[in-house]
């Protein structure tokens, strides 16, 4: 098997006696859709905040491309290539939808500020470059009919596709998806699956996804790694941690008989 695109190892998080991560490894490769699940407060978005550079794990390592990315600051490590979309919505609402995402392209642009400030021919073309890609992206996305609204009007269902647009604008090579559907109704959920799936198949990103909904999880990813008390407790196609006894043992006690009809299993 190739290289993998993000490796993290034995990631350990603590927060005083608390432990959000003990040991947490994983693997994602080129083109692949990792799932992370697990119970509340289990530690998937501590995963992400270890990844994205929010926090510093104790002890581990996530390398990226074979380079550490331990110590890099947030920007750094959006600019090294891994966007993220947050579980509440961080977009400006006073803002259309094509100036947030022409925002999220902002760290990309390569001419001085000495150069733009004075709008020489370079900044022009780099402006006008950038401005074409946001506009295929909008397409791309179906926003085309909102593009100049003011993003505080729009639906929440709407404002979470400008979001995942915002980090496209990115162009990353990894992207993390924090409860992409959560709070969505059925017909929202099933057209950001959708966009999921064409940013997985049309643009050949790697995403790693971290979501309650079940049944978007089997539906779409490669692989899911189940996460119990800051430790990893299975790692497989969905079909493999469906049936695993630690899995359906950590979801018992929870929202069991949801969590176990959306694996395919029966409730006892
Ligand atoms: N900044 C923090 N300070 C103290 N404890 C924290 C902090 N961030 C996370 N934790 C703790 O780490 C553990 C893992 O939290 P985390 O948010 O990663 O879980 P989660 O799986 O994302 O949960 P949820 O599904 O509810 O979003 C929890 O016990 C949480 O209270």
């Amino acid at each position: 098997m190739t290289e993998p695109l993000l490796r993290a190892t034995d990631l350990t998080l603590r927060f005083g006696g608390n432990i959000a991560l003990d040991g947490v490894s994983f693997d994602v490769h080129q083109g692949e859709l990792l799932a992370i699940i697990g119970p509340n407060g289990a530690g998937k978005t501590s995963t992400f905040n270890c990844i994205s550079g929010v926090y510093r794990p104790q002890a581990g390592d996530v390398r990226f491309q074979g380079e550490s990315l331990l110590g890099k600051r947030p920007h750094k490590i959006a600019a090294r290539g891994i966007a993220r979309t947050f579980q509440n919505i961080e977009l400006f609402d006073n803002l259309s939808v094509l100036e947030n995402l022409l925002l999220g392209r902002h760290h990309l642009m390569r001419v001085p500020w000495w150069q733009a400030m004075a709008w020489l021919p370079a900044a022009q073309r780099e402006e006008r470059a950038a401005r074409l890609e946001i506009e295929h992206l909008i397409e791309f996305l179906g926003l085309t009919a909102v593009r100049r609204h003011p993003v505080g009007i729009l639906p929440y269902g709407i404002k979470k596709r400008i979001e995942l647009g915002r980090a496209l604008a990115m162009k990353p090579e990894l992207l993390l998806l924090d409860e992409p559907v959560a709070g969505m109704n059925a017909e929202e959920t099933e057209d950001m699956a959708r966009f999921i799936l064409d940013i997985r198949t049309e643009l050949g990103m790697a995403i790693v996804m971290v979501e309650h909904d079940m049944r978007l999880v089997m539906d779409l990813a490669d692989r899911v790694l189940v996460i119990d008390f800051g430790r990893p407790i299975a790692l497989g196609t969905p079909q493999e941690v469906q049936h695993d006894p630690a899995v359906i043992a950590a979801y018992l006690g929870g929202a069991a008989d949801e969590v176990l009809q959306g694996l395919g299993e029966e409730a006892p």
